[in-house]
């Protein structure tokens, strides 16, 4: 039978209020126990005093949600209790003492995914909404949550599904003359509907990494153009030192901060040159593997300029004395700094915000998705010539699906993304 579990739901430490919430079987009995008096009102919360063996531990008011209608699908009662450690204590070991048990990290939602009142993506959305720093965050993850890629991949698996019934009919009854050409396969438009959704899906996959996880820009350029001088000047802290001596930076410095509401970490590398002994050599394989992997570059030149590995839409500006242009800064007197800032946050807001929603915010949603894609495209190259394998393809891909949905059994899966959430959740 199904433990029933309890956590601390609210952040620990002094507060004004706790929430302790219990789910399972035995929540409401239990309950009934500690606070004594008539059976719970479902979802209407009421005032009781929290006793054990006689002596009251606090004054509380209790909701409970009887199943199916409640977070976990289970029966749920919530202990808002006042939020001193002393009362959280008592409780805690009172529930431990009448034989529940501790909830592990993310078992609630877990419950809750098992139960079938969230797919895995609306949980992992969820999560993302409790970890929400910025407001770009906080929106890509209220949109994961309300389901909009489980509507997504909802309707790939529709597709799929479609495409399947028009080949399972042909293995099953056609004369193999009858088979048409792929092209004119009446499988072929949802196939090519449900490879052509993905492909676009996975080309705003960038996005939404981005946003979870943050935007990553590289400064580059030759040793003392003014890079550590520059990073000081956009983050407004003494992050990195500057010195007159060429090749003062070798290890990456990184500041943090948030540019048109996305979270943002800037590096300062080392200079780009030839160098003169092994650790600065280690330093420049360092700056360009950064400069490979960031979402932008800036390129800051001074006198002499050098090349660099840059891309379309990456920054390059000019450390100068007087600026004149808005490709020229003085990085010591930060003039024209402001103006990088607003050329920033334009470029970001452009690449990185607003559109469709992303969709497909994490690794694994990206895996599964290209996973689910070529399967697709295997399935259209088969078809018209081995029936049999298009219906394996398919099924292939359906199987990435139901990998992103969380409804295969992966129970390695499952512990590895429960484990990252809150204690409580
Ligand atoms: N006190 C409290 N506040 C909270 C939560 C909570 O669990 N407890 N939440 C936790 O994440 C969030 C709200 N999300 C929730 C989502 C569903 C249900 C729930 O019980 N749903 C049932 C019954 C709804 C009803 O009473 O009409 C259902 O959908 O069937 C509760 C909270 C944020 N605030
Ligand atoms: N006059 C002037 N000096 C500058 C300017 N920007 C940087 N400097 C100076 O140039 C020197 C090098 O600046 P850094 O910011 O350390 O240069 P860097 O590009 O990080 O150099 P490396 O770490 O060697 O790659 C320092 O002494 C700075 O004070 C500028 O705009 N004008």
């Amino acid at each position: 039978a199904t433990q029933t579990i309890f956590a601390l739901s609210t952040a620990p430490g002094r507060a004004g209020v706790a929430v302790i919430r219990l789910s399972g079987p035995d929540a409401e009995p239990i309950a009934l126990t500690l606070s004594g008096g008539a059976a719970l009102p479902a979802r209407r919360a009421v005032l009781r005093k929290l006793s054990r063996e006689n002596e009251v531990i606090d004054e509380a008011l209790v909701l409970y949600f009887p199943a199916p209608n409640s977070f976990t699908g289970e029966d749920v009662v919530e202990l808002q209790c006042h939020g001193s450690h002393a009362v959280i204590e008592a409780l805690s070991e009172a529930l431990l003492a009448l034989g529940l048990r501790q909830a592990q990290a993310g078992e609630f939602t877990r419950r809750a995914v098992e139960n079938g009142r969230m797919d895995l993506t609306e949980a992992e959305g969820l999560m993302d909404l409790i970890d929400a720093q910025t407001t770009g965050q906080r929106r890509q993850a209220l949109q994961q949550m309300d389901g909009h890629l489980r509507e997504t991949y909802e309707n790939w698996r529709e597709g799929l599904l479609d495409a399947l019934a028009q080949v399972e009919g042909e293995i099953d009854f056609a004369d193999e003359a009858d088979v048409p050409d792929a092209l004119s396969h009446a499988a072929w438009p949802y196939l090519n509907q449900v490879a052509a959704d993905i492909e676009a899906a996975l080309k705003r996959a960038d996005r939404g990494r981005a946003v979870r996880t943050g935007i990553d820009i590289a400064i580059i350029g030759a040793p003392n153009a003014g890079k550590s001088t520059l990073l000081n000047q956009l983050v407004g802290r003494d992050v990195a030192i500057t010195s007159p001596q060429a090749g003062t930076t070798r290890d990456i410095v990184e500041a943090h901060m948030i540019i048109a509401g996305m979270p943002v970490t800037l590096s300062d590398t080392a200079g780009l040159r030839d160098a003169i002994d092994a650790i600065e050599a280690e330093g420049v394989r360092r700056a360009l593997a950064r400069a490979e992997d960031a979402h932008l570059r800036i390129l800051l030149q001074r006198g002499e300029t050098v090349k660099a590995p840059i891309e379309d839409g990456d920054i390059v500006v000019f450390n100068v004395k007087t600026p004149s242009n808005e490709n020229e800064i003085n990085a010591l007197e930060g003039y024209g700094v402001d103006g990088l800032l607003t050329r920033l946050e334009a470029v970001i807001r452009d690449r990185f915000t607003g559109g469709e929603p992303a969709g497909l915010t994490r690794a694994r949603h990206a895996d599964c998705a290209r996973r689910a894609l070529s399967a697709t495209q295997s399935a259209q190259t088969h078809l018209g010539i081995a029936p049999e394998l298009v219906s394996e393809d398919i099924r292939a891909a359906l199987r990435a699906i139901d990998e992103l949905a969380g409804r295969a059994d992966i129970e390695e899966v499952f512990d590895r993304i429960f484990s990252q959430f809150c204690v409580g959740k």
